[in-house]
């Protein structure tokens, strides 16, 4: 049986208003990377050396990143030999195949959130413009649903209007702020949060931070302090921190990735605006370059447009006219 096949059939019966949005998410890339695969495959009927360097560009330009897309290719070609397969057709099964394996290749990523018993500590980094204060909304919004009580700290006293952002996603998500006023000691705002979540026993507190990245030292020195003073109330935490990365950014955003990185223990990362761009690839770049998990995707503006993360639901999200056809027949 194809992968096609197989993937039809290992997500039908789960969630489809998220499988839909993983497709609806990622028709730029679809539309740009896969119609571009579908004309390489029309054109070379043949699978050759020369196909696989034209598809080696398309995956570059994709944002796939040069040494996952060697890896890749590399495998196809062994696939291409092992299985026997001449010609195209069919061949974008086995990529996409392909593509799955890559993501869950080598030490298994854990994409849950790592949830306590009583209180959980998230740290959200990142710089600013990425979408930070809409996914702490967006992900206070979904923890509500699932019938958490969630909690907001205002940690980025630094930008102008921060505070009162998240104050308005707040209102919307029907959650409680912890604030203090604009250039405050984000530390100070941990610490009364801290006390706030604990005394009102709320489930999980969300802890937004400043987005400056002037500098390695001062953004280290600012999220040290952050985390000892969140460590000190509580053991082990935060337990999670979640760097929010601009897909739109391309290559950029591993730059980024790298620098947050070396700053802190970043356990998880949230990449936003994955509907925004062409180069949805930049999934497996980041997945291969930086062995964290990328916990959720950005599909959209709405409330509920950040999904968990799903390698099948993306690959089918990539490869969805396709698949549906070979699956109809
Ligand atoms: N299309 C789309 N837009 C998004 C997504 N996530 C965030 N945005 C938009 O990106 C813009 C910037 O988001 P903000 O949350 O204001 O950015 P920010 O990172 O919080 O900025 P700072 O508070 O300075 O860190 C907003 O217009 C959001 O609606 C997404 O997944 N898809």
């Amino acid at each position: 049986m194809s992968f096609f096949k197989k993937l039809k059939e290992k997500i039908t019966g789960t969630n489809e208003t998220v499988t839909e949005k993983f497709k609806d998410g990622l028709s730029k890339t679809r539309n740009s990377f896969t119609s571009k695969v579908n004309d390489l495959v029309a054109r070379f009927r043949e699978v050759d050396e020369d196909f696989f360097e034209e598809l080696e560009e398309l995956l570059l330009q994709a944002d796939v990143g040069v040494e996952t897309v060697m890896e890749l290719v590399d495998q196809l070609r062994w696939e291409v030999q092992r299985k026997n397969i001449k010609n195209t057709e069919g061949i974008q099964s086995v990529i996409s195949e392909k593509l799955v394996e890559i993501y869950k290749d080598g030490e298994e990523l854990d994409t849950d959130l790592n949830m306590q018993d009583d209180l959980t500590v998230i740290l959200m980094v990142g710089v600013n413009g990425v979408g930070k204060t809409t996914t702490i909304g967006k992900l206070a919004a979904r923890l509500k649903e699932e019938g958490k009580t969630v909690m907001l700290a205002a940690g980025d006293t630094f930008r102008a209007g921060a505070i009162d952002q998240l104050v308005v996603w707040g209102e919307r998500v029907g959650v409680e702020v912890i604030r203090q006023s604009e250039g405050s000691d984000p530390a100070a705002v941990m610490y009364d949060a801290i006390r706030a979540a604990k005394s009102r026993k709320v489930d999980v507190l969300i802890c937004d931070t400043a987005g400056r990245l002037q500098n390695k030292v001062n953004l280290m020195n600012e999220l040290e302090k952050v985390h000892r003073v969140i460590g000190k109330e509580i053991e082990g935490a935060p337990h999670e921190v979640l760097l929010a990365l601009d897909a739109t950014t391309g290559q950029n955003a591993l730059i980024q990735a790298q620098t947050f990185k070396e700053a802190t223990n970043v356990t998880g990362i949230v990449l936003t605006k994955l509907d925004g761009t062409a180069k949805g690839g930049i999934v497996l770049a980041i997945r291969n370059k930086l062995n964290i998990p990328v916990k959720f995707v950005g599909l959209g503006e709405g409330m509920d447009d950040l999904q968990p993360f799903d390698p099948e639901k993306y690959v089918y999200g990539l490869f969805a006219d396709g698949l549906e056809k070979e699956a109809e027949e």
